[in-house]
């Protein structure tokens, strides 16, 4: 019997779709509460996924930044540093605005945590480039000059999978299902996650 409940952490900048991306990723619309206003969540939540107790949990975070939460730092640092069974963090950007200040700062700084825990609690960073649907113009270069800038900020993150979930276009939630399984070694609840 499999003793260890993973879990995987969704942060981001307040509105840049942290929620919509789990209720899709979960398969269920109005599961995890999203909102056009920024700043919708404001506790960590937590979803688990297959049967009791549950293999795999995702936590949806609160957002940081500009009306965003700032306090919430502080319990996402514990959390980060203190759950042995984290193995993945997702960091969030918003395709059509790419990385300002906080993000920078906000990855910087989970580069470096990532780093600190890799002998002890290893777990991974993986960039997720959300609303590509919302991006004008030339998109191709856009997602290029952010992926540059990912790299060259936590040069260990994991290149952006991008994503869209709107009425107009859903794309990349297959391939954040896959990452997450993928991040904790667990091929077989794919299918879980799909019809939980
Ligand atoms: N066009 C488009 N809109 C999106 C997408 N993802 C989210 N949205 C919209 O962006 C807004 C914010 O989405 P949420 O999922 O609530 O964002 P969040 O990051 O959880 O926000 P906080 O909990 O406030 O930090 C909502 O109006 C969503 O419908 C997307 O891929 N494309
Ligand atoms: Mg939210």
């Amino acid at each position: 019997m499999r003793s260890r409940t993973f879990k995987v952490i969704v942060t981001g900048r307040a509105n840049v779709g942290k929620s919509t991306l789990l209720n899709a990723v979960l398969g269920r619309n109005g599961l995890v509460h999203t909102s056009k206003k920024p700043g919708r969540t404001k506790t960590l939540n937590f979803y688990r996924v297959g049967p009791d107790p549950g293999y795999l949990v995702l936590v949806d975070a609160p957002g940081y930044g500009s009306r965003g939460r700032p306090e919430w730092g502080e319990l996402f640092d514990h959390y980060v540093a203190n759950r042995s069974v984290l193995k993945r963090v997702y960091i969030l950007f918003n395709g059509k605005h790419g990385l300002n200040e906080v993000d920078h700062i906000m990855l910087q700084s989970l580069e470096e945590k990532c780093q600190a825990q890799i002998d002890a609690n290893p777990w991974t960073l993986q960039a997720v480039i959300t609303k590509a649907d919302s991006m004008e113009g030339d998109v191709r270069k856009a997602i290029q000059d952010i992926q540059r800038d990912i790299f060259e900020t936590a040069p260990t993150c994991l290149p952006g999978i991008i994503t869209a979930y709107s009425k107009r276009a859903q794309i990349g939630i297959d391939d954040v299902r896959r990452s997450m399984v993928e991040a904790c070694g667990l091929g077989r609840i794919e299918e879980t996650i799909r019809h939980s």
